[in-house]
């Protein structure tokens, strides 16, 4: 980390934060064109010469012993699935070898250990609304938790909650639901399983309905469904579930599109309670009467606000009110994001009942844990300003971000023309592709990853030290979750992003959010956001972030329900009127505190 620090300073920058490219170093710098319509990325005249043959690619299958998820260790029951019997939990036995595939070895850097800041993450200001929002815990301990979860969280080493695992245990434990918005990295996916599995392993099953599945065809009853937006997203939950669970009577099952179904199928006739899945999928499993909803106790949507970017909402409408599903108030209902647009808090309104809105920190905020840097690079200077950034010899994981699937893979082309090990992640890979790229990224064999917006969410990829936005994305919140990949469980990480007249569309929301997180701002950010707001009514203009992203309720409910397209257009004043939403409660109680509890198919190198 601290040699990409190093290295961004020792970049060619001129006075104004421009990236100054290796062929103008001892001339004078051309004017800048705020009007560039060049969007192509091209390296014309080009630094490199970056010759876009597909030749250096192939796939030399070196990742074969990957395991895609549902070739796992649990395909059969062995004695060390726990069961529930006459009403009581009785664990499996502990395994050694099972153990170490899980949970790994402290030194092991391909698990993700707690970083330096952990416990910085006590000082975040927290608000939960709603009505009788129950007191949060401050440790992992009984009661509240159960005895053999609290096991897997040691075996984990996982020492004491994040501040939003602190209060979601407490508000499913009381049978509540939750809206939560905590910041990337900050624990979210165990804010979920945490409750949802303590309660399953104190409460055993529900018992099949009658007519629960013919001799000829089984069905799946799962306790617990999570939805998330993408195959690897729905991946990394069902690994930490198997973790989780280890030893219990819940069998986890995951099922994603990509992939064949029947082998999916299997898998469910196994033993499915909590079920993982894209909506896609899970859709098209109803509709073949693989699996009823009508046992499920809890229902987690992961990433909701990306799932309805995705246009899921019919899947998720329908899975969740138009087949057995049990209704909103018999079942629990659990949001969560690192950001929450309005139409988000809309769905809320028909899933959940009586809910807290818990946020840790400002909604839609960034990690003070990541160092943000923006440097101007016009797009035919990208390339080369990568290249000097990527020639500081760093230990980590540097993870790439581009607009499309096509420069995603010139870039990867080019990078590995440069020697550099990269492979690329994007929606044309196919999903075994998908799969080894990011086992070679996780790896490390491959040190570099050009991803497109498919890897912004979600993924929790330990040693991540670098995110470049090679494009900045045209949404500030996809911004957030993208640099999100670094800086994580209070470990350290740097962002960089390039800008460049062609994203001014989002200047002021990036203004905003480094401001919060207390970045340097560059002036030339500073000049954009005064030439934005030119003939736009002032702050009401261009790339601000709105303010729908606090719980709706304190403010009437008052929102439209038409879709916010613009999130980077929209409403005025969204920072510094969102800076004090915890002011008001008029849906009830609100406890807020500060320390009180503290289409190439072949994008790779090999
Ligand atoms: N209580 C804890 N103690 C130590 N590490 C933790 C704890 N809870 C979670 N972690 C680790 O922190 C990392 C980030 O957690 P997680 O992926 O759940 O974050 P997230 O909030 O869902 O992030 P994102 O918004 O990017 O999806 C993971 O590697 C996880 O293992």
């Amino acid at each position: 980390m601290a040699e990409v620090t190093q290295q961004f300073n020792n970049l060619n920058i001129d006075e104004n934060g421009g990236y100054v490219p290796p062929h103008l170093r001892n001339g004078s710098r051309p004017r800048r064109n705020n009007n560039n319509n060049n969007n192509t990325g091209s390296n014309e005249g080009g630094f490199f010469g970056f010759n876009r043959s597909r030749g250096g690619f192939n796939n030399r299958g070196k990742y074969n012993n990957y395991n895609n998820n549902n070739g796992g260790y649990r395909q059969q029951r062995s004695n060390f699935d726990g069961r529930w019997v006459d009403g009581k939990h009785v664990p499996g036995a502990r395994n050694e070898r099972v153990e170490l595939q899980l949970f790994g070895t402290p030194e092991d850097p391909s698990f993700q250990s707690s970083g330096i800041n952990f416990d910085n993450y006590d000082d975040i200001p927290i608000d939960a609304s709603g009505t009788d929002v129950p007191e949060a815990i401050t440790e992992f301990t009984a009661p509240t938790l159960e005895g053999l979860l609290l096991e897997n969280i040691k075996l984990a080493r996982f020492t004491k909650p994040t501040p939003v695992q602190k209060y979601s245990v407490p508000i499913v434990a009381n049978g509540r639901d939750l809206m939560a918005c905590a910041q990337t990295g900050s624990g979210k996916t165990g804010g979920f399983l945490f409750p949802v599995l303590s309660e399953s392993f104190k409460n055993g099953p529900t018992p099949l309905p009658e007519n629960s599945g013919s001799h000829y065809q089984r069905k799946a009853y799962p306790t617990a469904v999570i939805m998330a937006p993408t195959r690897e997203l729905v991946s990394q939950i069902f690994d930490e579930a198997k973790k989780f669970t280890y030893r219990s009577w819940v069998k986890p099952c995951v099922v994603y599109g990509g992939a064949p179904i029947a082998n999916q199928m299997r898998e469910m006739d196994r033993g499915c309670d909590l079920l993982v899945a894209t909506p896609g999928r899970l859709s098209d499993l109803l509709e073949r009467g693989k699996i009823s909803l009508a046992n499920v106790k809890y229902l987690v949507l992961d990433e909701a606000d990306r799932m309805l970017d995705m246009g899921f909402e019919p899947q998720i409408r329908h899975i969740v009110e138009g087949c057995d599903m049990t209704p909103v108030g018999e079942r629990q209902t659990l949001m969560f994001s690192a950001t929450f647009p309005a139409d988000i808090q809309h769905l809320a309104r028909d899933f959940l009942s009586d809910y807290i809105f818990l946020s840790v920190g400002r909604v839609g905020s960034t990690s003070e844990n990541i160092t943000q840097r923006v440097l101007y690079v016009e797009d035919e200077d990208k390339k080369s300003a990568l290249l000097d950034l990527l020639a500081a010899s760093d230990e980590g994981l540097t993870l790439i971000f581009v607009e499309t699937k096509r420069l995603a893979d010139q870039l990867t082309d080019f990078l590995i023309m440069q020697n550099f090990r990269a492979t690329a992640i994007h929606g044309d890979r196919t999903q075994s592709e998908r799969e080894r790229a990011l086992a070679a990224f996780r790896s490390g064999a491959a040190n570099l990853l050009v991803a497109t917006a498919v890897a912004a969410r979600g993924l929790d990829i330990p040693n991540v030290t670098h995110v470049i936005n090679f494009d900045l994305p045209s949404d500030i919140d996809d911004y957030v979750h993208r640099i999100g990949r670094t800086g994580r469980a209070g470990n350290t990480g740097v962002a960089t992003a390039f800008f460049n007249g062609d994203n001014s569309n989002v200047v002021r929301g990036l203004v905003e959010i480094l401001e919060e997180a207390n970045q340097e701002v560059p002036q030339f950010l500073h000049d954009a956001v005064r030439d934005s707001g030119r003939g736009r009514g002032g702050r009401s203009g261009f790339g601000s972030r709105n303010n729908s992203n606090r719980d709706y309720r304190k403010q009437g409910g008052g929102f439209s329900r038409s879709r916010d397209n613009s999130r980077g257009f929209s409403r005025s004043n969204s920072a510094k009127s969102s800076s004090n939403w915890g002011s008001s409660a008029s849906a009830g109680s609100s406890r807020s505190t500060n320390n009180g509890w503290g289409n190439s198919s072949s994008s790779s190198w090999w």
